[in-house]
């Protein structure tokens, strides 16, 4: 069968067929943001690994080395983040077309440091080899959870509130705003936010604890793919239906600035783009006002969007009237 036939999510359900079932130190395995593994009686590990190709991921044009070192692991970071876990450690693994400068591998490098010291994480180790092909980064991060507390995308109920933390739809106007020969009709200090949205995504450790802690966080997932594939994953793993609300999407000023100017759909941005490595999940409706308050506290966006209903599926209520049903449209390596 064809790979744009079966996608990318299809080809991990085809290869996960093939392997043996894991053992009891696995307590999550494939399927989630992160593995959660248990070595010993203390605490969980959780261990995640993502790849970035050049051309697929970043180009030169969208991106320099240091803010590419910075979102390379942040994408990962965030993987931890929305299992409620802490990053630890790294391994980074580099395949080099030989035509590359020393000096901007150590930018990447320096990028990299950036975010280690933003969350206390290490690099520990990696690879590196030749390649004729595209620049390749490989990122494994290792984080720690407390035990039996790890939030899965599999929990959501009926009744609960749907949330998602910071603002969407940023990266895709980013990268857009990068490839585009329209700059100049934008601000310059609303250029630089789309920019850095797209450049350097902050993952958010700081709520996954904050979700963990309250104990009321029913389900989670990073928005990799974009909100529409990371709801859905949600709905399919937790076997729930998903209804949000198009008006409550949280949308930086200067991502609805750019998308009238240049006639484009900052909410589509926000559902199909992408990369915002934000989280989005579902909270029981006691646990809300807790998580509400400790957001406040650390100045941290936290929006609901929408409630968790029986059946399967997410729908999306217009703010023009009447409802979109969203499917996993998301950024889907293969059918892109
Ligand atoms: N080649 C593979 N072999 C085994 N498991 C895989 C493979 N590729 C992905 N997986 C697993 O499939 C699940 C879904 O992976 P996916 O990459 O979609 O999640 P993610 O890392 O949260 O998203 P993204 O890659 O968009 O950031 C994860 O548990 C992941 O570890
Ligand atoms: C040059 C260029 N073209 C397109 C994109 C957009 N993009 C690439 S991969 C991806 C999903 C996340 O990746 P993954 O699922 O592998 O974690 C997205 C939204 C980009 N960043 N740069
Ligand atoms: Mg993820
Ligand atoms: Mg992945
Ligand atoms: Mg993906």
């Amino acid at each position: 069968m064809n790979l744009r036939e079966v996608g990318e999510f299809g080809l991990i359900e085809r290869l996960r067929d093939k392997l043996n079932p894991a053992d009891d130190t696995v307590i999550v395995g494939i399927g989630d943001d992160a593995a959660v593994l248990s070595y010993d009686a203390k605490s969980y590990v959780v261990m995640t690994t993502d790849m970035l190709v050049e051309g697929v991921h970043f180009r030169e044009d969208t991106i320099d080395f240091r803010s590419l070192g910075w979102k390379s692991l942040a994408a990962s970071f965030s993987d931890i983040a929305a299992m409620g876990g802490i990053p630890r450690h790294a391994a980074v693994s580099l395949a080099i077309p030989p035509s590359y400068e020393i000096e901007s591998l150590e930018q990447l490098y320096e990028g990299i440091a950036e975010i280690c010291s933003e969350f206390q994480a290490h690099v520990v180790g990696g690879d590196i080899v030749k390649t004729d092909g595209p620049f390749v980064i490989s990122v494994t991060v290792n984080g720690e959870a407390a035990q039996g507390k790890a939030l899965l995308r599999s929990g959501a109920q009926p009744g609960d509130l749907v949330f998602v933390t910071g603002t969407v739809g940023g990266s895709a106007a980013g990268l857009v705003l990068l490839e585009s020969s329209q700059k100049s009709l934008l601000p310059p200090d609303e250029q630089l936010t789309l920019i850095t949205f797209h450049q350097r995504p902050v993952p958010q450790v700081q709520v996954g604890q904050i979700l963990r802690t309250s104990g009321g966080c029913t389900s989670c997932n990073d928005i990799s793919d974009g909100l529409a594939s990371e709801l859905n994953e949600i709905a399919a793993a937790s076997g729930v239906g998903i209804r949000i609300d198009e008006n409550r999407l949280p949308l930086a000023p200067a991502v609805t600035n750019f998308a009238r100017i240049t006639g484009q759909n900052a909410i589509d941005w926000a559902l199909y783009g992408g990369e915002d490595y934000q989280l989005v999940g579902t909270l029981h409706p006691l646990a809300y006002s807790a998580v509400v308050t400790a957001c406040q506290m650390n100045g941290i966006r936290f929006t609901l969007i929408g409630r968790v209903i029986e059946g399967s599926g997410v729908v999306m209520e217009r703010s023009a009237g009447g409802e979109t049903v969203l499917t996993a449209r998301g950024y889907n390596h293969f059918t892109e």
